[in-house]
């Protein structure tokens, strides 16, 4: 009996000791794990500042000499989207007369990013310095709005393209919802405030069919996610404008094209095609009619987004508070003259000498509308805006520049 109580104890010590053994190796083990956890974070977030593509004295000397203004009355201007197809033509086009620009893009590969490193080449051979960054980023705005007072921001950073919004819809909520909010946030807190003019689109006219299109027309029916996150943006810039006494014009772009252009276009993936031997597809409408576009040339958009620049008024708060009102404008940039795409397709079939070979399919609902066309009265009026450029001209400068750009090879563009 003794011996077999005394065994008894024996196991409960070895099972007790067992447990404890086992205790004290789960609470070395979350140690462990809770130190590597840590480390990891550490390593991080440590990698994370070595390996940033901003900050440093030298980065900040980029910074301010390429945002420095070189004429009496001239502005100091934040260009998002610098590498972007609009972007990069304004960035040039105000460095050009002696503004100081500096220029944000993330570089995102939407559509070929070598096209957009071409674009800063461009740029950095006329002394504009781009930032690699996303709009995103609330600290790297912080940090060039403390390196520079900005009198003004073109905010062209965006998620463009109306049919992609299916496949990705998260980007566009990233760049033009989320992104927007990041960068108004930056303005507002900003000393000075500068003044914000920024990229809206014809597609807010959405399923409108009254024509042409007027800024005071409804814009409540969208036909695509992308036309919804531009209308939220006009709507997210009106808050801001109320709010902060932020000065905002927006721009509704009208289909615009033109050498260096976006590469997700039709007239340049139509070029690319048609010099390839490649089918093009041509969308038609309900009833067998045309879809038509107002298609508009780069340089007349580059003219009205100066103009918006040079008329906006001062933004009026000052350590994010309003100390009055401020404007709130919108501008159609449109060329006025609806052209179809098979008309499109002719011209770019003339300046190409190839004939296109034409799969004409029925319009997909994704989000394209079947017609745009812009009245610019307001625009001429308060821009001096005048579209001079039609199609035919355009095209033909944008064709001379592909054919230079990507060349040719027996007839066929290398790309
Ligand atoms: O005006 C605007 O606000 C918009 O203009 C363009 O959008 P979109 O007019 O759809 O321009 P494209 O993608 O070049 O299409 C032009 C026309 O060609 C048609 N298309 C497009 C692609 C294709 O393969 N086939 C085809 O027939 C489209 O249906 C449309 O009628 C831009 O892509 C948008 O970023 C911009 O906001």
């Amino acid at each position: 009996m003794e011996r077999s109580n005394h065994g008894m104890n024996r196991q409960l010590y070895r099972c007790f000791a067992s447990t404890s053994t086992m205790f004290l190796w789960a609470l070395f083990l979350i140690a462990l794990t809770a130190s590597y956890l840590s480390f990891q974070a550490f390593v991080d977030s440590g990698s994370k500042y070595l390996s940033a593509s901003w900050g440093g004295i030298q980065w900040e000397k980029q910074v301010r000499t390429s945002a420095q203004i070189h004429r009496q009355g001239g502005i100091s201007v934040l260009v998002t989207g610098a590498a972007g197809f609009v972007g990069s033509h304004v960035s040039l086009a105000l460095k050009r007369r002696g503004d100081g620009v500096l220029g944000l893009d993330n570089f995102n590969d939407y559509y070929d990013p070598s096209l957009k490193k071409a674009r800063k080449s461009l740029l950095s051979t006329h002394d504009v310095f781009v930032v690699e960054g996303d709009v995103n980023d609330a600290k790297l705005l912080a940090k060039l709005f403390d390196v520079v007072a900005f009198t003004h921001v073109m905010h062209l950073a965006a998620q463009a393209g109306v049919r992609y919004a299916m496949e990705n819809p998260q980007s566009y909520v990233h760049s033009n919802i989320a992104g927007l909010v990041t960068l108004l946030e930056a303005c507002k807190s900003a000393n000075p405030q500068p003044a914000i003019v920024w990229a809206s689109s014809s597609s807010v006219y959405g399923l409108n069919d009254k024509v042409p299109f007027s800024e005071s027309d409804r814009t409540d029916r969208p036909a695509s996610l992308y036309a919804a996150t531009k209308k939220a943006g006009e709507e997210i810039t009106h808050t801001y404008n109320h709010i902060y006494g932020l000065s905002i014009t927006g721009l509704r772009f009208f289909t615009v094209y033109g050498p260096w252009g976006r590469p997700d276009m039709a007239y340049f993936s139509f070029t690319r095609n048609i010099l390839q031997g490649k089918p093009i597809t041509v969308y038609r409408g309900k009833n067998r009619v045309d879809l038509a576009r107002d298609f508009t040339y780069i340089d007349d958009i580059v003219k009205g987004c100066i103009a918006s620049l040079d008329t906006a008024a001062k933004s009026t708060g000052s350590g994010g508070k309003k100390r009055g009102p401020a404007p709130f404008r919108i501008f159609n940039l449109g060329n006025t003259s609806p052209v179809t795409v098979p008309t499109l397709v002719s011209i770019l079939e003339r300046h190409l000498k190839v004939k296109a070979k034409r799969n004409i399919v029925d319009m997909p609902g994704n989000g394209d509308v079947p017609f745009t066309h812009a009245n610019v009265s307001s625009a001429r009026r308060e821009l001096g805006y005048k579209p001079t450029t039609d199609l035919q001209t355009g095209l033909k400068k944008f064709v001379k520049w592909y054919l230079s750009y990507y060349g040719y090879n027996r007839g066929k563009a290398v790309n």
